[in-house]
């Protein structure tokens, strides 16, 4: 069988915290956030297996948003406020990369079906229940991993839990990659950190996301049916004082398919205060290394690196802007 056994990447099995009743679960529950806190602090990205969101639900999704981006361009474009219209912090709807990206993918939007600010294709039926339905079951699987994560950063229970009360500005976006043209035209998503909390990534068979290895070479994130690629965003390597790794990821297009893939953010609130948190500063006996920040501020500065690129690549702004 060609398929991989996922390469280098650390898998989490979840399934101890979704068990209920049986006398091992302390014990299973603490290996499971024991491998979370050593692939969070190794790379920032790991894979979840049995992370309560049905396999048949990812299929479907996936499917049905392959059928969405067949559709013609017109149909497409259709699913697009009107320029200013948008009252969410970016525009929802569908988007392809503007031709002076280096990206090459096109995606849709969406924020929380609750807030009502969402644009929806007519077609494929049955899609916008998909993607709400995924929506809804990643945000609950958010909010796991950030219990998870709260207690391997050995914060008091329930702390990112209130930190980060806010499901406002999460956003989960469907996405597809054109085939490649030739080996040197096959950048999908060029290098980068994701800014937020915590990021989900489910795709199809196609493959090419990759994670930067400890050693500094790519590890492929390469599909396992069912899994689901979870990556540590700024704002936790922030908190943690970089402990915690916020993923330096791609994805580079294979020849002969486009690839598709689902990709959802459990992000913060853009009024919210980021710095390192004491335990992992002062109390620490650490110095901290990053300036605190409002996170709007830092949301709108990578806004600013999509609409305006900066000529000179050292203008990019990234999380290193705030180091000490
Ligand atoms: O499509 C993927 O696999 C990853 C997408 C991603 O890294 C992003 O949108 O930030
Ligand atoms: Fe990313």
């Amino acid at each position: 069988m060609a398929a991989s056994n996922g390469g280098a990447l650390p898998v989490v099995d979840l399934a101890p915290f979704f068990a209920v009743g049986d006398a091992d679960d302390a014990g299973a529950r603490a290996r499971a956030t024991e491998a979370v806190r050593e692939a969070c602090q190794a790379t920032g990205f790991f894979r979840a297996v049995n992370h309560g969101v049905p396999h048949e639900l990812m299929a479907r999704a996936l499917d049905l948003s392959a059928a969405f981006f067949a559709l013609p361009d017109e149909e497409k474009a259709k699913v697009r406020p009107a320029e200013g219209a948008s009252a969410s912090p970016l525009p929802v709807g569908y988007a392809r990369q503007p031709a002076h990206s280096a990206d090459k993918n096109e995606y849709l939007l969406l924020f929380n079906p609750k807030l009502g600010l969402n644009h929806y294709p007519a077609e494929p039926a049955g899609f916008r229940d998909a993607l709400e339905e995924c929506y809804a079951k990643l945000t609950d699987l958010g909010l796991l991993i950030q219990d998870i994560l709260s207690e391997c950063m050995g914060l008091p229970p329930g702390f990112l839990e209130e930190y980060n009360a806010d499901r406002g500005f999460d956003f989960l976006t469907a996405l597809r990659y054109f085939p490649a043209t030739s080996s040197d035209e096959n950048n999908g998503i060029s290098a980068h950190e994701d800014g937020n909390c915590i990021t989900f990534v489910l795709q199809d068979g196609v493959g090419g996301l990759e994670v930067l290895g400890e050693d500094g070479r790519w590890v492929p994130a390469e599909p396992v049916e069912g899994s689901i690629v979870v990556n540590v965003g700024d704002v936790l390597q922030v908190l943690s004082n970089k402990k915690f790794k916020s993923a330096t990821h791609r994805v580079v297009r294979r020849p002969g398919a486009h690839r598709h893939s689902i990709a959802f953010f459990l992000n913060l609130h853009g009024d919210k205060w980021v710095e390192p948190l004491p335990e992992f500063a002062a109390h620490a006996g650490e110095p901290p290394r990053y300036r605190g920040f409002r996170y709007n501020e830092y949301m709108q500065l990578r806004m600013r690196n999509k609409t305006h690129p900066p000529s000179r690549p050292e203008d990019v702004v990234h999380i290193t802007h705030y180091d000490i």
